[in-house]
């Protein structure tokens, strides 16, 4: 694609302490219209690495740029032309489901005619038409979650940042959720999303980022992992969870925020 990336992330070396990064030197791009899946076990990174894209954290060295902006040239346009999902609801108890998306709307800036629009599919599509008036406090787990997600969704951002969306909803919201995301990327958005549920990431994106001890072991297409995972490339070539399996096995479960020894 000779399309500008979406998200760059150029040398980027990070964490919460100068002195012990977790995350070691990440290089990687997501292009407008791409599904791109990042993986690795509990404590490999991939929440810090989120945070840093989301400008909750300072990188210790490199770059992050969204629509060709780092958040400190472009604070504005660099917040606003991304949504975030995270992987535990960050909802306001007292206010109601319609009440969450207004303020979504007002914070994205959504024209009146297609706040309309977009939240009457959006609630009907998620099954949460019932509940459009409930507060927050009053709603299911996964509904909690599915309010996140229809927050990011009216929001239209170009790209959306997706931490294990899958926790906690039934399996009509998953289906709902990743409909809307073929969708969004059909029309041009990207789609920068963390997941265990290493079959649905093997059917939905385009390319993979595996995590490791805050280091990239591959990235690529299904074929590139595999390649790199030493698996052969020819007909039939194995699956995500395989080669996954055979790049982060060995070393040992637990991943760390001390890394790899350099
Ligand atoms: N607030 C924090 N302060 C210090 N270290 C942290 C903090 N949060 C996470 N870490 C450490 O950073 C490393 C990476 O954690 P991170 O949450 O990014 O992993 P993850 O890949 O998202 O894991 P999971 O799959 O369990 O969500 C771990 O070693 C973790 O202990």
């Amino acid at each position: 694609m000779a399309m500008k990336p979406v998200l760059e992330v150029k040398g980027l070396t990070g964490g919460y302490s100068p002195r012990r990064p977790v995350l070691h030197d990440l290089n990687f791009e997501v292009a407008a219209g791409e599904m791109v899946g990042l993986i690795g076990l509990n404590g490999a990174g991939k929440s810090t690495a989120i945070k840093h894209i989301l400008g909750l954290m300072q990188a210790h060295a490199g770059e992050i740029r969204i629509g060709g902006h780092t958040l400190a040239e472009q604070p504005e346009q660099y917040r606003q032309a991304l949504a975030y999902v995270p992987e535990s609801p960050l909802l306001f108890d007292e206010l109601t489901v319609e009440e969450h998306l207004r303020l979504t709307g007002m914070a994205y800036g959504v024209e009146e005619a297609s706040y309309g629009t977009r939240t009457g599919s959006l609630l009907d599509e998620f099954y949460m038409t019932p509940k459009r008036g409930a507060f927050a406090s009053h709603l299911s787990k996964g509904m909690r979650q599915k309010m996140m997600i229809m927050n990011a969704l009216l929001a239209r951002p170009s790209l959306y940042v997706i931490d294990e969306p899958f926790l906690g909803l039934d399996p009509l919201g998953i289906r709902s959720l990743l409909d809307k995301l073929v969708e969004v990327t059909k029309e041009g958005s990207s789609v920068f999303m963390s997941s265990h549920i290493l079959s649905t990431v093997e059917s939905y994106c385009s390319r993979f980022i595996v995590l490791h001890q805050g280091v990239i072991v591959a990235q690529g297409t299904l074929a590139d992992v595999c390649e790199t995972a030493g698996m052969a490339r020819n007909a039939g070539a194995g699956s995500l969870e395989e080669a996954f399996y055979r790049l982060v096995a060995g070393e040992g479960a637990g991943g760390g925020a001390n890394g790899p020894v350099r």
